[in-house]
């Protein structure tokens, strides 16, 4: 089967600076990944290079079957559904929620085609009411919050029906409610054997909804650990990624993390 990714030994140097040094990593078809790393640890980079928007120093890397360097990344792009606060930012602020979601089938921010049909009404909206936001329809970018912004380019990131989404810091900005919104519909996506596959860039262990079924812990643009989830986030890899002392606990398919009390340190 063709691999969603196929990374090998991808180096990634800017302005002098190594940002993803050696880097391979493999994702398989209904495989869902959260990426977990220390600030600066290349996470961001690795998004950028999965959805065609960086190439590699050296190394190479298949997305989807296709080798970055030798396809059209304009063919690629629209088979890859990517949110992340650089994206939000560029964002119109008078821009309609319906219209953003809508122009996403011509990977363009800012409604330009009046040509959309029903069905592409439909499946906006059908977007929309997934992600519990269809209240929001008729609002414009700029007056939503932190979390109805993520919800609402989550909702634009599926309207093409992409192979994989990747979602950097989806949760980034949210009061634990609307967090808790979003590891639920971040479960049933990842639930859904016709859904694509997802890749998340995440701070906080208790942001990953149940279902993701790989993780791959980087440091300072190198990869630490590997391989199904709950191999990879124990607390002896943490505690060596982050470079301090951290407790890893799993319970019902949720994970968090956290530094252990003075108490027990001192012994
Ligand atoms: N164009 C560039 N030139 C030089 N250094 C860069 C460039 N772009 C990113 N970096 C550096 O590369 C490192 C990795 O950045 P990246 O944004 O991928 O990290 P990250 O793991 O996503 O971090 P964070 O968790 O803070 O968002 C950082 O130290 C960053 O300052």
């Amino acid at each position: 089967m063709t691999a969603v990714f196929d990374l090998t030994d991808v180096t990634i140097v800017r302005s002098g600076k190594t940002l993803l040094d050696r880097v391979s990593w493999r994702a398989e078809p209904g495989e869902h990944w959260v990426i977990v790393g220390p600030n600066g640890a290349g996470k961001t980079t690795l998004l950028q290079v999965a959805s065609a928007n960086m190439h590699p120093t050296s190394g190479t890397a298949e997305i989807l079957g296709e080798r970055l360097g030798s396809v059209d990344v304009f063919e690629l792009r629209p088979r890859i559904g990517h949110t992340s606060a650089a994206i939000a930012e560029r964002v119109p602020a008078d821009e309609t929620v319906r219209n953003l979601i809508l122009s996403a089938a011509y990977a363009v921010l800012g409604r330009w085609n009046e040509e959309y049909d029903d069905e592409d009404h439909r499946r906006a909206m059908a977007m929309l009411a997934e992600l519990g936001i269809a209240p929001l329809a008729d609002r414009t970018f700029g007056t939503l919050s932190e979390g109805e912004k993520k919800r609402v380019l989550l909702a634009r990131s599926l309207m093409t029906d992409p192979e994989v989404v990747l979602l950097d810091e989806p949760a980034a900005g949210m009061d634990v409610g609307a967090r808790e919104d979003l590891v639920e519909s971040l479960e049933a996506l990842a639930s859904d054997e016709f859904g694509p596959s997802l890749v998340m860039v995440s701070h906080h262990l208790e942001e990953i909804a149940p279902g993701f079924t790989h993780a791959l812990l980087l440091s300072g643009g190198s990869v630490v650990a590997s391989g199904p989830i709950a191999q990879v986030l124990t607390s002896e890899n943490l505690s060596l990624a982050f470079r301090q002392r951290l407790e890893v606990t799993h319970d019902t398919g949720r994970f968090s993390a956290r530094r252990p009390p003075l108490r027990r340190r001192a012994n």
